[in-house]
């Protein structure tokens, strides 16, 4: 069955275990207790740990393993190798092949470029071990996203912390959102952004939106994916005017939220491209959406002057 799919359905099949096999790496190293933290920012605050340099490793061995010529960028430059290689695949995801679009069906392999954060939330597992609030390890995600010709397809956000065992939730697009139920509807519009990052656009255009009846209330939670869990968990929309997140960031959350009727772009309603040439910086920021507000409401509430802050910039420097 796994060799007469498609081209898409096989890696995304393959990416959801790869996640899954992710996520128990990055559970393995926050046991074993030795997070080996290194500062990748001169001059500012970016961490990476060792299951980061893990994770990705496993993620990039076991897909290049089985697509020798696939395009994969990831976040990090330095990895620590590891044994885990996983070639596995989830039948749930081949399951849907005859759901795909003659389109989709037809991707080949040069058109596709993956984005891969090994670990979304690293500065919350930072904290989590340094206050000893192991409650915020449920902000970390394993993100993996497919973009074709520059548009993301299809995205897998794993959850190890999240219950007992995890979960994965994943999308290919037109055909549905899988592993969680995502929500109608909310009569409070709560709006989720940054734990970490905070700036003056980022405080400013929350204030308009608070002050357009768009924002009930500000949540702050830790990494992109879990904050896209947290839109399609009911709340309205998460907003991050400012340019330090990453293609990797969004890729995956923007494949799954559009498959559950939402929308993610940047905070001036652009669409975000992933070719594998563009700036990794989305330099436009981010908004995303749920199914049950409207998004240009939304993008119209952010003032000009903050989107003239965050001008698109195509190709990288
Ligand atoms: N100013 C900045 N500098 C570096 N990374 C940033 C950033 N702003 C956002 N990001 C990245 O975007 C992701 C979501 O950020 P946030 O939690 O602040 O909303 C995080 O990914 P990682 O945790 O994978 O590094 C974070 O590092
Ligand atoms: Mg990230």
């Amino acid at each position: 069955m796994f060799n007469r799919a498609s081209f898409l359905t096989r890696l995304v099949a393959s990416s959801v275990k790869v996640s899954e096999t992710a996520g128990g790496i990055i559970k393995n190293v926050m046991t074993a207790g030795d997070l080996k933290i290194v500062n990748k920012c001169d001059g500012g605050y970016d961490p990476q740990t060792e299951a980061d340099r893990r994770a990705q490793y496993c993620i990039v061995q076991s897909l290049q393993n089985r697509y020798k010529d696939l395009k994969i960028i990831g976040e990090e430059d330095e990895t620590t190798a590891c044994p885990e290689v996983e070639l596995g695949f989830s039948e749930d995801v081949l399951n849907l092949e005859s759901s795909l679009n003659s389109e989709l069906r037809n991707i080949k392999e040069e058109d596709v470029v993956v984005w891969v954060d090994p670990l979304d939330g690293t500065s919350e597992v930072a904290l989590a071990v340094k206050n000893k609030n192991l409650a915020l390890l449920e902000q970390v995600t394993v993100l993996i996203g497919i973009a074709h010709k520059g548009r993301a397809v299809a995205g897998i956000i794993h959850q190890p912390y999240f219950s007992e065992n995890g979960r994965t939730v994943w999308a290919i697009n037109g055909c549905g959102v899988h592993g969680i139920t995502p929500a109608q509807s909310n009569a409070k519009k709560v709006v989720v952004t940054t734990r970490s990052h905070l700036s003056e656009s980022v405080s400013s255009a929350l204030e308009a939106l608070k002050n357009k009846d768009l924002a009930d209330s500000i949540e702050k939670v830790g990494g992109a994916g879990y904050k896209v869990l947290k839109v399609l968990e009911g709340s309205a929309a998460y907003v991050f005017a400012s340019a330090g997140c990453k293609k990797w960031d969004t890729c995956a959350p923007e494949a799954v939220l559009e498959a559950a009727g939402g929308n993610l772009t940047d905070i001036s309603g652009r669409k975000i491209r992933y070719d594998s040439n563009i700036q990794l910086n989305n330099t436009g920021g981010v908004l995303a959406t749920a199914s049950w507000v409207k998004h240009l409401d939304y993008v119209n509430s952010i003032p000009d002057d903050i989107k003239n802050q965050l001008p698109e910039v195509a190709s990288k420097k």
